[in-house]
């Protein structure tokens, strides 16, 4: 579970996430939608523990981040927007160096990476540099890393990006399973179909401020009943004249 209490963060005088409190369950997958700049990396960074919150408390499983972030780092697994890490390490390098960095068993990891590799068809590149892997095998690759000590909460920035359908529905897949044992997904996403189709329950963010946090049944109930997802979404993150500034 992870829990952000009034989180904001200012970059020089720009305060670009505005007191946002939200808590994304343990079996429940939670898709972060809103424009590019609205503050979903900003948010997922705090979360993380990449950057440090302006003001307000994040706390993983019960354990602030701030506080005691080592434990707290242990409780997840990060994909960042950015898949291009470590690209003079083979794949099975790279995979081992993530297990050993987060302690884990020695036993399980060839299991894991057979599964997890033939799943999203790299099992045959592991033993290449990810210099030479393509941007969705690198993306494949950063997700496997981030998962390979089996952590309760799955953070995602972006994690479908890349990936060809296959793939893609194979991470949905292990998304839908891993909260079928109790844990939790948070992921960003501008694929609104996707977030519809997945999500358990939805956070909207615009500019820095979030609109809306709950299920998607019941930001349909205040809408109309036929609406979708992305009408929504553009309804309720409509940019009126008045509000662009040049
Ligand atoms: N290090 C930084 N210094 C100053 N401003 C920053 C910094 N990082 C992000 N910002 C600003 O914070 C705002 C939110 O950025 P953020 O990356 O969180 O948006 P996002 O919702 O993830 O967008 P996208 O969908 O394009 O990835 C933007 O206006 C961005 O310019």
């Amino acid at each position: 579970m992870i829990e952000v209490k009034n989180f904001t963060k200012q970059y020089g005088d720009n305060t670009v996430v505005k007191d946002i409190s939200f808590v994304a369950k343990d079996g429940a997958i939670t898709g972060f939608i809103g424009h590019n700049g609205a503050g979903k990396s900003t948010t997922i960074k705090a979360i993380t523990g990449v950057i440090k919150p302006t003001k307000g408390t994040i706390l993983i499983n019960g354990i602030d981040i701030a506080k005691d972030a080592k434990k707290a780092k242990m409780q997840f697994g990060y994909v960042s927007d950015s898949p291009d890490h470590f690209l003079r390490l083979t794949g099975l390098e790279y995979l081992n160096f993530m297990a050993d960095i987060y302690d884990a068993p020695v036993e399980g990891r060839a299991a894991f990476i057979e599964d997890y590799a033939k799943r999203f068809g790299i099992y045959d590149s592991l033993g290449n540099t990810i210099l030479s892997y393509s941007h969705g095998m690198r993306q494949k690759l950063m997700i496997m890393g981030a998962l390979i000590h089996s952590p309760s909460v799955w953070i995602l920035d972006e994690p479908l990006t890349g990936l060809d359908p296959q793939s893609a529905f194979e991470l949905k897949q292990m998304m839908r399973e891993h909260v079928e044992k109790g844990n939790s997904v948070f992921f960003s996403t501008h694929v609104l179909e996707v977030a519809e189709k997945l999500c358990d329950e939805i956070c909207i963010i615009k500019h820095g401020e979030l609109l809306y946090h709950g299920t998607l049944d019941d930001l349909k109930a205040t809408h109309k009943s036929q609406a979708s997802l992305e009408n929504i979404f553009l309804e309720l993150t409509e940019t009126k004249d008045s509000e662009v500034t040049v």
